[in-house]
């Protein structure tokens, strides 16, 4: 079955609790998005993940060095996974591994700004990532042009496990669950909605048929 993962691009832990309240059922890893995490730091991780115990956490951290360490501070904090950016050296990935492993947790490596997703993907399971992400991240989901079947494509070739972000909605998430990824992402989708709980209804629904 393809996880269903909600990003939550808010800046109040409150109102990213408040969403996760009306999502949760739906829902099977709540990610704390990258702004969310530089606005309410670490606490906010613990916040999240004393909310909602049994869902998995993802702190969208895109660690671009110290990998260990970094690692070691999501995961103290409560997260179950923690992103390393795949444009980073091997030694960074290998660092945050090292220290999942020690907590029994995960690394998820993001290809954001990667130009050989597919390639990199590959090599960071390899590292024992585990999953990757395909992602286009706001500011190239705005370039003209943008079209999330590039990384639908990729992830039909991709041959290791990834996720899918940029873009996911109602309109995509099928083919997104065709191309054989693990999890599918949905930011703006969910928590842009007029119903967020709709909306996640929807997406999980479309998974599962
Ligand atoms: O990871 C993200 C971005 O870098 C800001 O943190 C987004 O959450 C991700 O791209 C989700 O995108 P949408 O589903 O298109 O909102």
């Amino acid at each position: 079955m393809v996880k269903l993962q909600v990003a939550i691009d808010l800046l109040k832990i409150e109102d990213a609790i408040a969403l996760a309240t009306k999502v949760a059922p739906y829902i099977d890893i709540i990610e704390l998005g990258t702004p969310l995490i530089k606005s309410e730091g670490l606490s906010g991780i613990r916040k999240m993940k004393d909310a909602f115990p049994d869902k998995l956490v993802l702190a969208d951290f895109k660690t671009a060095d110290a990998g260990e360490l970094e690692a070691d501070m999501a995961f103290g904090a409560g997260a179950d996974y923690i992103t390393i950016l795949g444009a980073t050296g091997d030694s960074t990935i290998a660092g945050a591994v090292k220290s999942a492993k020690a907590h029994g947790k995960g690394v998820v490596v993001d290809t954001i700004g990667v130009k050989d997703r597919v390639k990199r993907a590959q090599e960071a399971i390899a590292l024992g990532a585990e999953f990757v992400e395909l992602h286009a991240g706001l500011d190239e989901q705005a370039e003209e042009g943008y079209s999330i079947q590039v990384l639908i494509d990729e992830a039909k070739t991709a041959g290791v496990s990834v996720s899918i972000a940029g873009g996911v909605n109602l309109s995509s998430i099928t083919a997104v669950k065709e191309s054989g990824v693990t999890v599918a992402v949905a930011g703006a989708a969910i928590y842009g909605a007029e119903d967020p709980a709709k909306a996640a209804k929807e997406l999980k629904e479309l998974l599962l048929a």
